[in-house]
């Protein structure tokens, strides 16, 4: 493998069927915990000593522990460049014979791109074979061969000088470029080919009313002084510094009684509740009163019949119901021949009226139970509903860094089999266990009345059963708890894994995930183990009490053969049996409530604790805001997380009603930030946003968020039609559908669809390309009409061509708007009215294109002479 291989490029039309591994290949590579499992498995620090010269630059990265910051799911702390750059560099460390790049220089700004293509692709990649697919056409003249697709088919095929000698597509296509990129803009200035530190350590910079002195602005966008010095100060604290994930909350000792009463409010109050327990009491007590009438019935028939002496104890049935005065009456009764004050059954009338009681106790009973698990079922039913709807409201208003800090996984769980212990298992044993309480009660209540001797062996059955749950109640509980706790990792590793499986097979990184799974299955059924384990603990010990009761009693009743009647010695070991078996019941359906609770502690824990986005309502806008579409940032300062240093550090800038503007500057700059302040997905810790003269931060969020409109870095589509994505809510009628189609450039592609705008959507826009997802997510606000419109890298995976139409649908289409872009491509925003460039957190330089291309020293003249392709010396 000595001889160099041969490198192939390929271009891709987005609007062209592209090769779907590579794309998948990418677009999955951005999922973080991908990245992270990844990361993790190799060795950390030699995969970014290998990689970091020719890819990542972390110090530029401004991560804030370096190679050592965690990095959350779907990489939600690092920006679009970021995750290029760790892709990138996981691929270089894989060290493969081929390359398959999708896109790799999308969202990284110029600086990078070429540092990635020229010292990454180009020099330390020089021995593969690369087959790059890409959207900048100025690095293809450094490629040895370029295939050209269109339609899903090779049109040309060769280098890049014998491909614009055949004056074909690819000439066509560049010609293009050029004139959209840098033709036009030699044409305007010429290009200074100063370094950035040279030209701008003096220069003002003007954001509309506010000055800065540039001299005050850090010289270079990387926080390598801030990383060095802490760094070398207190080796912990900036472990600290990167961490991202708190810990889970698992609670000690007894589930209080806020989780109780969050159940029982759930469940519709404590007067509902009581309905409820009451309606298990009466059938219960109906179950009773038809055994004890049945009792009367037959002593009554018994005390009519003159050979009576035949009466026998039955009490072969051992439903709990059957330990019930009825019998307990019946035998008493029986012995003892009381008087019966009710109607003799020998004439008919009385027969009638004690078959009449007797039927209408068992249709009472009918009732009772229909309506006692009527009451049961659509209580406990309501509870989960409710507590499930709560939590869920909850974590919809979470803010952006409850999801930074807590994985997926979490949340999963939570929804998952937290809610199915809410679902399932608690109504069942809540109901087992108000028909023990209930039968116990009662039980108690009639031997009480009818043999209150029989109480004084119940009460030390009653304590030894008692200790047995204390002891075991316990450890039930909080191995529950860690069962909990111990599932989450694993569903959020299946979750990650499904979601970065495009980068898991082409990496073979399979085995390591699914030894890592295996592992976290068997920390999981660990858990469940012990937690089970626990419970049959109890159970063995419940079981051979009770058994030694029961013996204890036969025992004592064969010892004391004689002195008791047979009658009461096979009451006694019948009510011994039964109480014990009872109460044994009960202790284990306790313990097991409890433990189950744990998981309705920790669906309260969300719906107590989880801290919300702030819903201010002080202002309400009128119907019709923003009807200009100004936007002020004054002094705005924002952090992602308060233990974190400022990624927007005092903002101050002011857009004119339907201003174009273009916001730039090199990857990690803070670009995407500006956006979250604007839409309020973070707070700000300083500083103010307004919008039209209203303060953002005094109005309702959803006033806030739908009265602007954003494309997105990451286009989000959701599973479901064409139609619905477009129009959720279906307010426009399908010719505006079909127009907004045609002035992104979809129409047709549409229209090749069977079932046109009702096409399925797949889950996360799956069946359609990145930039047929941006196009769509465009074809959305283009519908919406919003008078302020902001497209973060919109078009960033979109070919020339197509930008540049997109481009001029924008124009039309929101002339009349505020429209703020964001973008790498520097021919994006070089038609707005002004361009603002932002570095570090921080505006270093706003103006219009025309004036800051006219002076040498700008920032913006240096990012355009990055574009014009200076190969850098080997
Ligand atoms: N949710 C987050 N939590 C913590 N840090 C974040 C988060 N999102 C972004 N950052 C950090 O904030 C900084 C600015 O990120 P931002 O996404 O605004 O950059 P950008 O200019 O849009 O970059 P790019 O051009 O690469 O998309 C980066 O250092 C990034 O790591």
């Amino acid at each position: 493998m000595e001889t160099k291989k041969k490198k192939e490029i390929i271009i891709t039309d987005s609007r062209v069927t592209k090769l779907r591994t590579i794309e998948q290949l990418q677009r999955l590579g951005d999922t973080c915990k991908g990245a992270l499992q990844l990361l993790n498995s190799l060795p950390l620090h030699m995969a970014m000593m290998a990689t970091s010269i020719a890819v990542l630059k972390f110090k530029d990265c401004e991560l804030d522990n370096g190679d050592e910051t965690e990095i959350g799911d779907r990489g939600t702390n690092l920006s679009g460049g970021q995750k290029q750059r760790i892709s990138l560099a996981r691929a270089v460390y894989s060290d493969s014979d081929i390359y398959l790049l999708d896109d790799p220089l999308s969202a990284v700004d110029v600086h990078v791109g070429r540092h990635l293509f020229h010292t990454c692709i180009k020099k330390t990649l020089a021995r593969k074979t690369v087959i790059l697919a890409t959207h900048q056409l100025q690095y293809l003249k450094h490629c040895d061969e370029i295939v050209a697709f269109e339609d899903g088919g090779i049109v040309e095929k060769g280098h890049h000088d014998e491909l614009l000698l055949q004056n074909g597509y690819y000439k066509e296509m560049m010609d293009k470029f050029h004139y959209h990129t840098n033709t036009s803009m030699e044409k305007q200035l010429p290009i200074p080919s100063k370094s950035k530190n040279e030209d701008t350590s003096n220069s003002k910079i003007a954001t509309n009313g506010v000055q800065l002195e540039k001299k005050d602005l850090p010289k270079n966008s990387s926080a390598n002084s801030v990383t060095t010095n802490s760094s070398a100060n207190n080796v912990t604290q900036e472990k600290e510094k990167g961490k991202l994930t708190e810990r889970e909350e698992m609670v000690v000792g007894k589930v209080r009684f806020g989780t109780y009463k969050s159940y029982i409010n759930a469940a519709g109050g404590f007067m509902i509740c009581f309905l409820v327990m009451l309606s298990y009491t009466l059938t219960m007590g109906s179950v009773v009163f038809s055994d004890w009438w049945l009792g009367i019935w037959i002593n009554t028939l018994n005390t009519a019949t003159p050979n009576n002496e035949t009466n026998s104890y039955s009490f072969a049935d051992s439903t709990p119901s059957n330990l019930s005065a009825a019998n307990l009456y019946y035998t008493t009764t029986s012995s003892n021949n009381t008087m019966n004050p009710l109607p003799s059954p020998e004439n008919s009338s009385g027969f009638d009226f004690y078959l009449l009681v007797y039927v209408s106790s068992l249709g009472g009973i009918i009732l009772l139970t229909i309506l006692r698990g009527f009451a049961g079922a659509t209580t406990t039913i309501r509870a989960s509903v409710r507590l499930h709807n709560n939590v869920l409201k909850k974590v919809m208003k979470a803010p952006m860094k409850f999801f930074d800090s807590n994985p997926s996984g979490r949340i999963l769980n939570r929804f998952s089999k937290d809610m199915d212990e809410a679902d399932v298992f608690l109504p069942q044993l809540i109901d087992s266990l108000l028909q023990l309480l209930n039968t116990i009660a009662l039980s108690l209540l009639t031997t009480a009345i009818v043999l209150p001797w029989i109480l004084i062996a119940i009460v030390p059955v009653a304590i030894l059963f008692a200790i047995l749950k204390n002891i075991s109640n316990t450890s039930v509980r909080q191995l529950k708890r860690v069962e909990n706790v111990t599932r989450s990792p694993l569903l959020a590793h299946v979750n990650t894994t499904a979601q970065g499986l495009f980068t898991i097979v082409p990496f073979n990184q399979q085995k390591q995930f699914i030894e890592n799974s295996t592992k976290l299955i068997d920390v999981t059924s660990t858990a469940t183990f012990l937690f089970e384990s626990s419970m049959r603990w109890v159970e063995v010990r419940l079981d051979l009490s009770s058994s030694m009761i029961t013996v204890a009693t036969a025992l004592a009743l064969v010892i004391t053969k004689g002195s008791v009647a047979p009658a009461l010695a096979g009451l006694s070991l019948t009510m011994c049996i039964k109480v014990v078996g009872i109460m044994q019941f009960m202790v284990r359906v306790m313990n097991e409530v409890e433990a189950r609770f744990t998981s309705i502690e920790r669906l309260h824990h969300y719906e107590k604790n989880l801290e919300i986005e702030p819903q201010t309502f002080d202002t309400t806008p009128s119907d019709n805001w923003p009807n200009e579409g100004r936007i002020i940032f004054s002094k705005v300062e924002m952090k992602y997380r308060d233990n974190m240093k400022p990624v927007l550090r005092n903002i101050s800038f002011d857009l004119h009603p339907q201003m174009k503007i273009g916001i730039v500057g090199r990857t990690g700059a803070g670009k995407s930030s500006l956006a979250a302040a604007l839409f309020r997905l973070v707070q700000l810790s300083e500083g103010h946003i307004y919008i039209d003269g209203v303060d953002v931060s005094q109005i309702a969020l959803k006033n806030l968020r739908s009265r602007l409109s954003t494309i997105p870095q990451d286009p989000v589509l959701f599973a479901g039609t064409l139609r619905y994505n477009l129009d959720p809510f279906g307010k426009h009628p399908d010719s505006e559908l079909w127009s907004s189609l045609e002035n992104v450039h979809l129409k047709e592609k549409v229209q090749q669809f069977d079932q046109d705008l009702d096409y399925q959507i797949e889950e996360n826009g799956e069946n359609f390309s990145v930039g047929e997802r941006q196009l769509i997510c465009l074809a959305r606000a283009i519908l919406r009409k919003n008078k302020i419109l902001l497209l973060d890298e919109a078009t960033a995976s979109i070919d020339t061509q197509t930008d540049s139409l997109i481009q001029k649908t924008i124009k039309e289409e929101f002339s009349d708007c505020t429209v703020v872009t964001i973008a790498h491509r520097l021919n994006t925003v070089l038609h707005s009215d002004r361009v603002m460039i932002m570095d570090n957190g921080e505006v270093i330089e706003s103006g219009a294109p025309q004036d800051l291309l006219t002076d040498p020293h700008s920032f913006f003249n240096t990012m355009i002479a990055a574009q014009t392709v200076k190969t850098p010396s080997p």
